[in-house]
């Protein structure tokens, strides 16, 4: 199974000056437990890093130092996560069939629910790792008055890994761009075009390090993991 990871954020709400995936928790850069993870899965044979190539020499260090017995690609990315996994679906060898794509930001999945998504591609020619809400959800109009409650019991939140039939994605991609949809995940493209996205059981550690916070939870949970 191929696994694309989108690496070229900036980081804005990390508030860091650099790409956040260099920044390191337990010593190690983010995109290294990434890298980890996707190394123990035994479903994945190949790994693209979708990033930008101010950052590529870093992460060839990192990929070097990691020893990866993995074939790994760079990438160049885009100005949105959209642009960048649309790099990575152009740039993918043409033995791909089907595609994992998982944030680099989200550095706490583990090696089984990358295999868990890669098998339950063979059912399927879209789906996503997703959690039950916890909380109650609120929709709101422009001036923040409720307007609805949407039933919980139907509502997951979004992580990844999301895995596509190739060949339906890229075409998804494609009418996201003549259409000018811009979406924050690929199952919203493949569900405006109306594919159906299965949902594969995610991780409550799952997060992904988007602010100073999250950075030490990430912490806290890898710790615990030692
Ligand atoms: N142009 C972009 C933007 C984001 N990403 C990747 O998409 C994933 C999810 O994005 P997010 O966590 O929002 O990362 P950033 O864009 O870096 O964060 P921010 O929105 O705070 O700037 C990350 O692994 C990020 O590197 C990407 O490949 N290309
Ligand atoms: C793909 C994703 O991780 C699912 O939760 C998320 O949508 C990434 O988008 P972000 O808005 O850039 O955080």
């Amino acid at each position: 199974m191929h696994l694309l990871i989108p690496a070229a954020g900036m980081g804005r709400r990390m508030g860091s000056d650099r790409n956040k995936l260099l920044l390191l928790v337990r010593s190690q850069p983010i995109i290294s437990w990434t890298l980890k993870a996707a190394e123990g899965a035994s479903l994945i044979s190949w790994i693209g890093i979708i990033a930008s190539p101010t950052d590529w020499q870093d992460l060839q260090t990192i990929i070097q130092k990691q020893k990866l017995t993995k074939p790994v690609e760079l990438i160049e990315g885009g100005s949105t996560r959209q642009e960048s996994v649309y790099n990575g679906l152009l740039a993918l060898p043409s033995a791909a069939e089907q595609v994992l794509i998982h944030d680099g930001a989200r550095c706490l999945a583990t090696p089984d629910l990358f295999d868990a998504c890669a098998l339950s591609i063979r059912h399927h020619s879209g789906l996503i790792a997703a959690i039950p809400v916890k909380d109650t959800i609120k929709v709101v109009d422009e001036n923040g008055i409720i307007q609805t409650t949407p039933d919980r019991r139907r509502l997951y939140a979004a992580q990844t890994p999301q895995g596509f039939d190739v060949k339906l994605l890229k075409q998804c991609h494609a009418e996201g761009v003549r259409q000018g949809w811009e979406v924050t995940d690929d199952a919203a493209l493949f569900e405006k075009c109306g594919y159906s996205v299965a949902i594969v059981q995610g991780e409550e550690t799952n997060l992904k390090v988007t602010t100073p916070q999250d950075l030490a939870i990430a912490e806290f949970i890898l710790k615990e993991r030692e």
